[in-house]
C-alpha cells in the first residue's frame, strides 16, 4: 500500500517566522498532528507537531515565540509512493508527504499508520482463520503453557467442542493428546501418529502429526494437525478383503480338475489354469494374451465356442471329437454387456475309459450273475425242483433269499402248486437245515387232539395216553423248522393256543404244569384266502398277522407253461424208471398238455403222467390216451386255421376253401374220396370247385 493512499492532503503549511501561536491555531483548525514548516523557496526545513506546541504549553502564546523556536529540525520526510508500512519504522510522530519533485504534497500521521497496520493485521488474521476453517484437517495449536490457541473447524468436528469453548483452555480439557503436551517438553515433532476417537456413530481414526512451534530459538508451543482416515482404512481394508478373495479365486480355479480359461470379449485369453495345461498339453503361459482361435490353428479346438456365447447371450455347451465337453458362460456387466467368457473344459477321455470300465464290469457281473442262477438252479434242481419259467427261477431266488432270514413266511397258492416243496427248501437253505423240518397237516389231526399233538402230553394227562407222556410237534422241530401246512383249516379255537406259542415262544404240554421254551422258525401255507377268512370271522386276525410275515405268493402251474413239459418229462422218467417201462410221447400230447388249464397244477400232472405211463399199451402215448378233459381242450384251443389279418370274409372263405379242396384232393387221390375226407358231397366239392374258377381261383 502506498503512502499516498492514507496520507492527509495538506493544503496549509508554516514558515518559520510565524508566531508559534497560529501554528496552534491551525493545528487545531484542520485537526491533524502537526504541519510541515517551509523555507521561502518552499523547501521542508521542518516540522511543528501538537505533541511539540503541548510540551512549549504557555510559551506558545507569547509574541516573540516563532514557528523556529518550536520546530523540529531537520525533519523525516516520506515519499508519496512509498509503501506506508515503512512508515511505522520511521521515528516521530507525523512525516510531511513529498511528491517525486520531493515538494510537499501532504502529511502522514503515526497513528494513522498504527490504525491502518492494526487493520490489515486483522484481515489476515481473519483471512488465516478462514483458511484455516477451511481446511478438512483439524489444527490445534497450544502455547508454551498447553493454552489451547489456534482450533480450527475441523477440530471442532473432531472434538464435537465448539471453538469458542475450547479456545483458552487446557488442551487436557478439549483431548486427550498427551504427545503434543510432550512435544512442549522435548521440542521433538512427532509424526504419523494414530488417534481413535469414538462417537455415538462409532469410530473413527485420524493421523496426527505434531510439531514444535519456535520462536527465537525457543519452543513457544506447538500444532497438531489431524487427518481423518477413517475411510482410507476402511477402502485398505475393503482392499486386502478383495486381495483376500481374488487369492482364493485364483485357488479355486487352479484347484479345479477340469480346465478353464477366461477370456475377454474379444475372444483373447486373459488365463487359463493348469488343468487346462494338462489336459491339452500347451503351456498355460503361452496361450495367455493369444485369442481362443490360436487353439482352433493348433487344431486343440474345432469350434468358436467364444463366438458362439457371444451370439447367445447365455451359456453354451459343446462336444469336442467326442473328447471334451465344453461349457463356455458369458459373464456380464450391469449394462449387460458380455465382459467376459469363461470356458470350462471337461476331459471326456478319463470319462469314457471308465464308462468302458463300467460297461465291462456291467458285462462281466451279468455273466456272474447268470452263472450264479444257473448254479442256483443246478442246487435246487439236485433238491428235486424242477422249473424253466422265470417266474419260478424268481420265487425260488426269493425263497433262497428269504431262507437266510429266520423269519414267519406264509406260504400261498392252489393246491398242487408246490407249496410243500417250496417250504422244504426254505429249510433246506436256512442256517436251521441242519435241524429237524417237521410237516403238521393242520386240516388233518381231529380237533380235539390238536392240542396234544401240537404241544405233547404229560404222562397220565388222559385215558389212552402213552404212559411215558409224548412230545408235541412243537418240540419235535425245537431248533429246526416247523411247517404249518393247510394252517387255514385249523379251528379257530385252536388258533389262539398256536399264536400264544408262537408268540411266547414256549408250548405247556397237556397235562404239564411249567411251560417248555422252544426255539421254531415257523413256516405256514394254505391254499385257501385267509383275508376273506378273518373277514368272515373263520380265521383270527392277530393269528393271520402273525404269521403273514412275508407271504411268498406261488402263481399256478398254468401261468408259468415253461415248466410244464420239463416237469411233464421229469415225471414220465421218474415212473418209467419205477415201473421198468419205457414209452414215447407224441408231440401233441405236450401241446394238449400246454393248453390244459391244470386245475390240480404239478400233483396233477404227476399224477397225469403216471397214469398215462401205466395205462397206456401202446408204445406211444398219444393224444387219444389223455383224458377227455385234456384232449378236448387241445381240440378248442389248437384252431387248424390261421388268421393272419383282416381281409373280406368272402375272398377269406373262398381261400380256406381253395387250400382245403386242393390239400384232400392231393392227399385223397379223387373229388370223390376228398369228399369223404371233408365230410361233404361230392356235389359240394364240384360246385365249389367251379365257383372258386370263376373267382379266378385254381386250385
Ligand atoms: N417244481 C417242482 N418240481 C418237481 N416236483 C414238484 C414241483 N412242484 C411240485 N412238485 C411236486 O408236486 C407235488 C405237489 O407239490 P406240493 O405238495 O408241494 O404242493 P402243495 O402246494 O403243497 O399242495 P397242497 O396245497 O395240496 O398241499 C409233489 O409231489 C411235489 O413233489
Amino acid at each position: 500500500m502506498l503512502v499516498n493512499k492514507i496520507m492527509t492532503p495538506l493544503s496549509v503549511s508554516l514558515r518559520p517566522e510565524q508566531p508559534a501561536a497560529e501554528a496552534w491555531q491551525l493545528i487545531r483548525q484542520h485537526k491533524i498532528t502537526g504541519l510541515p514548516v517551509l523555507s521561502p523557496n518552499e523547501e521542508i526545513i521542518g516540522m511543528v507537531t501538537r505533541n511539540d506546541l503541548i510540551e512549549w504549553g504557555a510559551k506558545v502564546f507569547e509574541q516573540n515565540t516563532t514557528v523556529a523556536d518550536i520546530m523540529q529540525s531537520p525533519v523525516q520526510t516520506i515519499g508519496e509512493n512509498d509503501s506506508w508500512a515503512n512508515a511505522w519504522a520511521i521515528h516521530g510522530q507525523a512525516f510531511p508527504v513529498v511528491n517525486q519533485d520531493n515538494r510537499l504534497c501532504g502529511f502522514l500521521a503515526k497513528t494513522r499508520v498504527g490504525c491502518e497496520l492494526l487493520n490489515k493485521a486483522n484481515s489476515i488474521q481473519l483471512q488465516v482463520d478462514t483458511i484455516l476453517d477451511s481446511v478438512n484437517n483439524g489444527i490445534i495449536a497450544i502455547d508454551n503453557n498447553g493454552v489451547i490457541r489456534l482450533y480450527n473447524q475441523a477440530a471442532e468436528k473432531m472434538t464435537r467442542l465448539p471453538k469458542s469453548s475450547a479456545m483458552g483452555c487446557h488442551l487436557s480439557e478439549v483431548i486427550s493428546l498427551q504427545g503434543l503436551l510432550d512435544v512442549l517438553k522435548d521440542g521433538r515433532s512427532r509424526k504419523d501418529f494414530k488417534l481413535s476417537m469414538t462417537y455415538t456413530q462409532g469410530n473413527r481414526t485420524y493421523l496426527t502429526n505434531q510439531s514444535p512451534i519456535y520462536e527465537n530459538g525457543q519452543v513457544v508451543g506447538a500444532v497438531a494437525i489431524f487427518q481423518d482416515i477413517s475411510e482410507l482404512e476402511f477402502i485398505s481394508e475393503e482392499l486386502d478383503s478383495v486381495k483376500q478373495l481374488n487369492k482364493k479365486l485364483e485357488l479355486i480355479i487352479e484347484s479345479s480338475y477340469d480346465g478353464i480359461i477366461i477370456t475377454n470379449a474379444d475372444g483373447m485369453i486373459i488365463r487359463a489354469n493348469q488343468a487346462h495345461e494338462r489336459i491339452i498339453g500347451i503351456p498355460s503361459a503361452k496361450i495367455q494374451g493369444q485369442p481362443m482361435d490360436y487353439l482352433i490353428e493348433k487344431g486343440v479346438y474345432t469350434h468358436s465356442i467364444v463366438e458362439a456365447v457371444l451370439a447367445a447371450g447365455e451359456p453354451v455347451t459343446v462336444v469336442e471329437k467326442d473328447q471334451f465337453l465344453i461349457t463356455g458362460s458369458p459373464v456380464q456387466n450391469q449394462e449387460g454387456e458380455t465382459e467376459r467368457i469363461v470356458i470350462n473344459i471337461r476331459d471326456l477321455t478319463e470319462l469314457n475309459e471308465l464308462r468302458e470300465q463300467l460297461r465291462q464290469t456291467k458285462e462281466m457281473s451279468e455273466r456272474y450273475q447268470d452263472e450264479i442262477n444257473e448254479l442256483r438252479g443246478r442246487l435246487l434242481k439236485q433238491e428235486g425242483l424242477v422249473f424253466n419259467s422265470p417266474k419260478m427261477q424268481e420265487l425260488l431266488q426269493t425263497a433262497v433269499r428269504l431262507a437266510s432270514v429266520d423269519t414267519t413266511v406264509l406260504i400261498l397258492g392252489e393246491s398242487g402248486v408246490g407249496k410243500d416243496v417250496f417250504a422244504k427248501t426254505i429249510h433246506n437253505n436256512s442256517k436251521r437245515q441242519n435241524g429237524p423240518f417237521i410237516t403238521v397237516n393242520c386240516g388233518a389231526i381231529p380237533e380235539n387232539l390238536l392240542e396234544s399233538e401240537m404241544f405233547g402230553y404229560e404222562r397220565g394227562a388222559f385215558t389212552g395216553a402213552n404212559r411215558e407222556g409224548k412230545a408235541g410237534m412243537f418240540e419235535l422241530a425245537n431248533n429246526g423248522t416247523l411247517f404249518l401246512d393247510e394252517i387255514g383249516d385249523l379251528p379257530i379255537s385252536f388258533q389262539v393256543k398256536l399264536l400264544r406259542a408262537i408268540q411266547e415262544k414256549e408250548v405247556l404240554r397237556v397235562g404239564g404244569s411249567k411251560p417248555k421254551p422252544i426255539n421254531v422258525r415257523i413256516l405256514a401255507a394254505t391254499n385257501r384266502n385267509l383275508e376273506t377268512m378273518v373277514k368272515e370271522g373263520q380265521f383270527r386276525e392277530d393269528l393271520y398277522f402273525r404269521i403273514n410275515v412275508v407271504p411268498l405268493n406261488i402263481c399256478p402251474l398254468r401261468e408259468r407253461k415253461e415248466d410244464i413239459i420239463p416237469l411233464a418229462c421229469t415225471f414220465i422218467q421218474k415212473y418209467e424208471k419205477k415201473y421198468g417201462i419205457r414209452k414215447r410221447v407224441s408231440p401233441r400230447v405236450y401241446d394238449a398238455l400246454l393248453n390244459y388249464y391244470w386245475p390240480g397244477n404239478v400233483r396233477e400232472l404227476d399224477n397225469m403222467m403216471e397214469r398215462l405211463l401205466v395205462t397206456t399199451a401202446d408204445d406211444e402215448i398219444s393224444v387219444e390216451h389223455l383224458p377227455a378233459h385234456v384232449f378236448e381242450n387241445l381240440e378248442d384251443k389248437q384252431p387248424e386255421v390261421y388268421v393272419k389279418g383282416i381281409m373280406p370274409l368272402k375272398n377269406a372263405v373262398l381261400e380256406v376253401e381253395r387250400q382245403l379242396i386242393s390239400t384232400a384232393i392231393k392227399e385223397c387221390g379223387s373229388a370223390n374220396r376228398a369228399a369223404q375226407a371233408l365230410k361233404v358231397d361230392q356235389s359240394t366239392i364240384v360246385r365249389k370247385i367251379s365257383r372258386l374258377k370263376q373267382s379266378g381261383l385254381a386250385l
